[in-house]
């Protein structure tokens, strides 16, 4: 049996069309800048469509673009002035940067009220223990898309592929947070093949092209492919659609979940009422209220 499909572009596009209207229906009018660094033709796509999409819902952008030679200090100070800023709401840093520049202390300076990206140490943190702020979007989104498709993940064996601080690493803590038993696996992973066939959800955040195999996943596995490589290449095989009980598409799954999750912060940021219905987490979680799902346990 082939899989269901989590349809991302489906909820996302469900997701701008109720920002839209809280938008309009407000008095409010946010702004989101994006700050582009270096010549990174995928950045420069990437930001193109935030851009485009944040328009379409009434967000205005202000794009700052910064030449690859930049140092750390000069890119900060970018960052500085946008915080500083009282008509910018959110500010996104499109990663990657330039070798040269740390890209932790950049990320660092943007304001915790103006991170509608979670890519701060200190939105980690509040992912971490759970205690609110803005999610990062690629995990955010994720997270949504499963609670819109009702998929339980208190109590399941949940892999994630990667440790990137800005999607594998958040995103097991996210998880750990609804009460998944979390396994992180990474490049030193040594038997990643098991690993995943003893997962009942998989998270595939390695940006490496179809890394996880088909025949590694289980019968009927939670199946999330956060990859996006050219020619509409994922992290997981496309045969894995043949076992699992759900799958992302690559187009279509995780990446217009990122944009859709970015713009709901930037409104969220310049105080616009985007109530949870608005980015379909009001859906009842199937692993809300299960007993033992206290934070408190170890
Ligand atoms: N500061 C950030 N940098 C990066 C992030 C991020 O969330 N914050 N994520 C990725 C790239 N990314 C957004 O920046 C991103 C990538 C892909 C998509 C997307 O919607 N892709 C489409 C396919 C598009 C196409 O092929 O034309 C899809 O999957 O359907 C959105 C966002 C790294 N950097």
């Amino acid at each position: 049996m082939t899989a269901q499909i989590l349809d991302g572009s489906s909820v996302a596009t469900q997701m701008l069309a109720s920002l839209r209207s809280a938008i309009a229906d407000s008095v409010l009018h946010p702004t989101l800048a994006t700050v582009l660094v270096g010549d990174d033709p995928a950045s420069h796509t990437y930001v193109g469509m935030k851009t485009r999409r944040a328009a379409s819902v009434g967000i205005a952008t202000r794009a700052v673009t910064v030449p690859a030679s930049a140092s750390t200090d000069e890119v900060v100070q970018v960052v500085a002035a946008l915080d500083a800023d009282p008509y910018v709401h959110g500010i996104l840093v499109q990663h990657p940067l330039p070798a040269q520049v740390d890209e932790r202390r950049v990320f660092d300076t943007i304001a915790d009220r103006k991170d509608v990206d979670g890519v701060t140490s200190a939105s980690f943190a509040s992912m971490s223990l759970n205690t609110g702020g803005f999610r990062g979007c690629t995990p955010g989104g994720i997270l949504t898309l499963l609670d819109h498709f009702e998929i339980p993940l208190t109590g399941r064996r949940a892999v994630v592929v990667g440790r990137s601080p800005i999607l594998g690493l958040p995103m097991g803590m996210l998880m750990l947070a609804r009460d998944a038993t979390v396994t992180y696996c990474h490049s030193r992973t040594s038997d990643l093949a098991h690993q995943i066939r003893d997962a009942e959800v998989v998270i595939a955040a390695a940006g490496s092209p179809q890394l996880v195999k088909a025949d590694w996943v289980a019968r009927d596995a939670v199946v999330v492919d956060a990859g996006y490589h050219p020619g509409g290449i994922g992290d997981v095989e496309p045969g894995a659609a043949e076992r699992a009980g759900w799958i992302t598409p690559v187009p279509g799954g995780v990446g217009p979940m990122t944009i859709a999750t970015l713009l709901t912060h930037t409104a969220r940021a310049a105080g616009v009422d985007v109530t949870p219905a608005t980015d379909a987490t009001s859906r009842v979680r199937s692993d809300a209220g299960v007993p033992g799902s206290s934070s408190n346990d170890r």
